[in-house]
Formats: C-alpha cells, structure tokens, sequence
C-alpha cells in the first residue's frame, strides 16, 4: 500500500504566529556534499526506480552517514506549523513552568525544558541554547508540558507518530533492504515503538545568537545513538559534518527536507556498512551571526532490551564481512575484543 500523507485538521486550535523561515545565507561557504533521497519512489511501480533508491541509500549511509529526505508525506507549511508550535513554547511557557519542568540529565534522560545557562543543575556553563524535550510521558500527562502547549499536544502527537510509523518505517525499510533482510527487519527488530515515539524523544532547540567570548562551537563534534536522527532543514547554517575527506563542512538549508543521520547502534548493527558521522553545531556564517536559530528534531531510539551486535544473519554483511571504516564499530570490536561488556547508552 502507498504511504498516506500527513493530515492533521487544526483549524479548531487557538491562533499561534506562523513560522517564517529566516534568510539562507548569501555567502559562499564550503557545503558538504549529501545526496537527497526521493521517499515517494519507494512506492514506484517500477523495480528499477526502487532498485536506484536503495543503491543510493547505500552509497549514502555508507560514505555520508548523512542524507537528505524529499516527499516524505508532509508539505511545506506542514513543516512549518511544527516549528511554529516549538517557537510558541518558548515564547509563552511561564518563569515559574521553565523552573519546574527543567530537565535533569542525572537521570539518564534529557525531558523536559533545558534553560539558557547550560547543562545540569550546577548552571556551569551558558551556552545561549534552550530546549524542551518532549518523551513519551508527557503525551501521557500533560502536567509534564507547558499550558501554553496543552492545547497542540494531540497534535505533535499526530506528527511525532506520523514520523515515527510513516517516514522512519520507510527510511528503515530501505536500510533492511541494503543489508538485504526484509523490509520490516530493522523497524521489527531494532527499533523502539509505541507510546507516540518509544524510548525516543521530539526536541525543540533555540539557539539564540551567541555574543562575547566562546571558541564558536555550541555543540561539540558527536555521534548520535539511536537508530535515526530526524532533522527538518533550518536556515541558518551551522550544523557541520565531518566529510569522508576529514573535513567540517555545513550542512545547506533545502527548504522542507529531513535531514537524517544514522545513530551508534546501526552501524554496530551492520558491521560499519553504515555510518554514524561526526556532526557538530558553530557558529553560522558572518551575515547570520544575529539570527536565532530554532532547530525541530526526533531522536529515534532503539529497544532498551537489544542485544548490541551486528547482525549475522544480513547476506550482506555475510558475503562483504565487516567495514572498519567509521569510528563507532572498531571501537565496538576492540571492547569486545578486551572482554569488556558493550550496553546501550
Ligand atoms: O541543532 C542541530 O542542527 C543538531 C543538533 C544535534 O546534533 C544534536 O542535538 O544531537
Ligand atoms: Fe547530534
């Protein structure tokens, strides 16, 4: 059956100021190279069109860790209202709301509202970045959420869900199938479901223009864990990766685009025929410096109870062995090989 596309009716919710994307930036950086995938051709009636698909998820995954996603369901100003939902919080939810729903990462996870002044309790460093971080449990009670919100919550439920089973199931069928298993292998297997998003999480970030002192990076180089990171293009550029050449280059806006990248686990589970990259957020370039920078991703997680180790049974991994290429993988074997146990973040 074809993939559905996005439908959520609004127009019953209270009013909220639209999202309008900023200016790219006219100067003339050095753009990483992604490919874009078309998610539409996976439903081509045409062998040869899928065929090219998955030849190009390959390449992609396989040298980029990074791609870009077009015609996954959801039009333009679907994307926008989503960004326009995650600005709303922050300008509405209340002084005494950011002091009782802050995050504490001391508990292993990242829910709720992350103030401007840093990371954990002891308000070590300001990095201008707020955030809130919506889990499965906050759809469940919405005293976990801002007021401003309760009305939206059925809605980024829908979109969080229509992310989740719609465009992550299409995106993991193509990975199943350039490892060769069945198209639900990894979305059956390996990925956490259920409750609107699993064991994974819908982040809102802000990230306010950066002034005064600071080497330039807001985020420093990392891998993400999960199964895939879901990143709707912004316009301000600063999200960089580090290119097969070893090279930091800016990701490009593309209006409407995903932008996924592959978590830690995937390529420990394909034996490094995928790739988790390096990425990290600076500063963006000189005419974007004042720009605020509001970023809308979803962290899908994997199940908490997987065994971490490639999977054998892939008739890819069995004919072309293992790929050490990455960064993720051979760290993964040379634990194993010292006998330590490997557990899931
Ligand atoms: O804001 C972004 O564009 C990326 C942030 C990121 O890499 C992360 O939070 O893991
Ligand atoms: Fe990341």
């Amino acid at each position: 059956m074809p993939a559905q596309p996005y439908e959520f009716d609004n127009s019953g919710l209270p009013p909220i100021p639209p999202y309008v994307p900023g200016k790219p930036t006219s100067l003339d950086i050095d753009w990483a190279d992604l490919r874009e995938l078309d998610l539409s051709l996976l439903d081509s009636p045409d062998p040869e069109v899928v065929k090219r698909l998955v030849k190009t998820t390959a390449q992609a995954i396989r040298e980029d860790g990074f791609l870009f996603v077009k015609n996954y369901g959801m039009t333009l100003e679907q994307v926008h209202r989503q960004f326009a939902l995650g600005k709303y919080c922050f300008d509405n939810m209340t002084e005494e709301e950011k002091v009782r729903l802050e995050w504490d990462p001391s508990l292993g996870h990242y829910q709720g509202y992350k103030p401007r002044s840093g990371w954990g309790k002891a308000r070590l460093s300001v990095d201008d970045i707020e955030g809130m971080n919506y889990y499965a449990p906050q759809f469940a009670d919405h005293n976990l959420v801002p007021k401003c919100m309760h009305p939206f919550m059925e809605e980024i439920a829908h979109f969080v869900d229509y992310a989740s089973t719609s465009i992550n199931r299409r995106l993991l069928c193509l990975l199943s199938r350039v490892l060769e298993l069945p198209d639900d292998y990894i979305y059956d297997h390996v990925q956490s479901k259920g409750d609107v998003i699993g064991e994974g999480y819908l982040r809102h970030a802000l990230y306010h223009p950066q002034h005064g002192e600071g080497n330039g990076v807001r985020l420093y180089g990392h891998t993400d864990y999960g199964t895939t990171t879901m990143l709707w293009s912004v316009p301000v550029s600063a999200l960089m990766v580090l290119s097969r050449d070893n090279k930091w280059r800016y990701v490009k806006y593309n209006p409407g685009a995903l932008l996924i990248n592959l978590g830690e686990v995937l390529e420990v589970l394909s034996a490094g025929h995928f790739k988790a990259t390096l990425h990290r957020v600076v500063l963006p370039p000189d005419d974007q410096l004042e720009a605020e920078r509001l970023s809308l991703i979803l962290f899908q997680a994997v199940k908490s109870d997987l065994t971490l180790q490639p999977i054998e049974e892939a008739p890819l991994i069995q004919r072309e062995g293992e790929v050490l290429a990455g960064t993720v993988f051979p760290a993964y074997k040379a634990l194993m090989e010292a006998g330590l146990k490997v557990s899931l973040p």
